[in-house]
Parts: C-alpha cells; structure tokens; sequence
C-alpha cells in the first residue's frame, strides 16, 4: 500500500494554531491551502470511454487530457450527454475507462487493486450528488457519523467537526431526518457527508439540480468557502453558468472533448 493510502496519513480536518480547521493532505501532511507547486492533484492523459450498445459503439469520452492543480474550484459545463457523468464516475474510481490515463495524487488509478480503489472512494475523494442520497430511516447526525464509522474513526461532533457543521449552517439540524429538512439543508447535510473524512477532493455532480436560486446560492457559497477556507480541491458538474461563475476555472465538454 502506498503511502498516501496509508490509514495513518489519512487526511484529516483540523485545528490550527489560531484554531481555524484545516485540512490536511495525504501525502506530505501539510495543509492543502499552501500552495504545492508539484504533480497536480487530478492528471488525465488521453481518457477514452466507449459503451458498446448492441452493434453500436458510443464514445462518451473521446480523448480528455486534463491537469487539476492541488485547490482548484472546477467547474465542467456541456450539453447533455457531452461525457460530464463519465468522467465524473471515472475520476471517482466509480467505473473504468475504456484506455488513457488518470493519476490521482501521482497515483495511477488503473494501478490500484480493488482495496486500493475502494481506500480512494473512502478517503481520497468525496461525492456529492443532485439527489442527496441520505438515507431516510437516520438522522442526519447519523448520516454523517456512518461514514466514519464505516473507515474505522468514530467521529467526536463536538470536538472535531461543530465548526464545519456551524459553517454549513445545520448544526441545529442534526437530530432531524431527512424528510424533516429542506433540500438545502439535506444538500448540506451530503456535503457534511461527503467531506468527514477529509477527502482531498470532492466531486459534486450536478449539486444544486434539485435547489431554488436562493438554496443553490447558499450551497454555491458553502463550496467556495469550503474550497478557500479548508482548500479542498472541487470539481463540480453543472448546466447552469451561474453556478460555473463561483468556480476558478471552468472548462467545457462537448461530444466526449474538452473544446474550451
Ligand atoms: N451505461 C451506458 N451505456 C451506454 N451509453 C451510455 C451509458 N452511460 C452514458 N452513455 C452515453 O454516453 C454519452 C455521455 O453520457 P454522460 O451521462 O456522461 O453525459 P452527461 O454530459 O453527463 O449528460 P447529462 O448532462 O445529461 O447528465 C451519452 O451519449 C450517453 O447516452
């Protein structure tokens, strides 16, 4: 196991000296808002994904080369079926791509053994989605709890996460279920969800799809601060140009290609 898996350099939010949280980077145990002027943290070489239906071949991905900077807020745009989902599940390690090249912090994907890609869902990289995905039956204190639970690190609240719930605005909302939340609270409660562990990265597919303006600007906010405040490097799938404009840099997707 290399040593940006290894559970004792796992990347954790914590204090600094003037009490900010911060997050900490796997692989050299410094806070990932100094800048690293190395290896980018997502480096894609020529991503091809082709879906084979009956005697029909789709190329979803048609040679995508892509360089993510360690802290980038990136925003990738595209009509429908232009390859944003493919590329998103490949980046995760949600699905293989047909040939090419992802490294993740220096680290091949196509590399990875099973333990190893799972480790990289667990811990390297969090998802956010459209659709929430809490599950209904917990609350939402349970929700995120169960996600440490599941990597073997019990979370303290209190200790270690009340200031990044307090900055997403719902640690008054904890003892709720889902269905007792608004869909911007239970977006922000994914996003808890999502970055407990300390992912490096966070993928966020189409966040705000299910909100209002105004609960889409509140989470589009939170992401930004989240990307400034604690550096996390965010990728994030959206239709909405609004929503591209809170982001660094976009790029765009059309027909499998980034053509801007
Ligand atoms: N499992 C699959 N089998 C066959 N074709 C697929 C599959 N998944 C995606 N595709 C095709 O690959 C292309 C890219 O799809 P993808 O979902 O990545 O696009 P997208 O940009 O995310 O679209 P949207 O904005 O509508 O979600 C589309 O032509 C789609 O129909």
């Amino acid at each position: 196991m290399s040593e940006s898996l290894n559970p004792n350099l796992q990347p954790e939010i914590v204090r600094n000296e003037s009490g900010e949280h911060i997050v900490l980077s796997t692989d050299n145990l410094e806070p990932l808002h100094t800048p690293v002027v190395n290896a980018p943290i997502i480096q894609v070489r020529l991503l091809m994904k082709t879906y084979r239906t009956g005697e029909v071949d789709v190329h979803a991905l048609n040679g995508i080369d892509l360089d993510v900077p360690r802290g980038q807020f990136l925003a990738i745009v595209g009509t429908s079926g232009s390859g944003k989902s493919t590329l998103f599940n490949i980046l995760g390690g949600l699905a293989p791509p047909t040939s090419g090249t992802v490294k993740i912090n220096g680290r091949d994907l196509a590399m990875m053994n099973s333990t190893e890609r799972t480790d990289l869902r667990k811990r390297t990289v969090g998802f956010v989605f459209q659709k929430y995905n809490l599950l209904p039956t917990l609350t939402a204190r349970q929700n995120i709890q169960i996600v440490r639970d599941i990597a073997g690190r019990p979370l303290d609240f209190d200790d270690q996460f009340k200031e990044v719930l307090e900055m997403l605005g719902i640690a008054r909302r904890m003892d709720h279920k889902p269905r007792a939340l608004s869909g911007g609270e239970q977006q922000r409660v994914a996003i808890a969800r999502a970055i407990v562990n300390g992912p490096a990265i966070l993928l966020a597919d189409e966040p705000t799809g299910n909100l209002d303006t105004k609960n889409s600007d509140i989470v589009l906010t939170l992401l930004r601060d989240l990307n400034k405040r604690l550096g996390q490097t965010i990728l994030m799938i959206t239709h909405n140009p609004e929503a591209a404009a809170y982001a660094d840099r976009t790029i765009q997707m059309r027909d499998g290609k980034i053509v801007g």
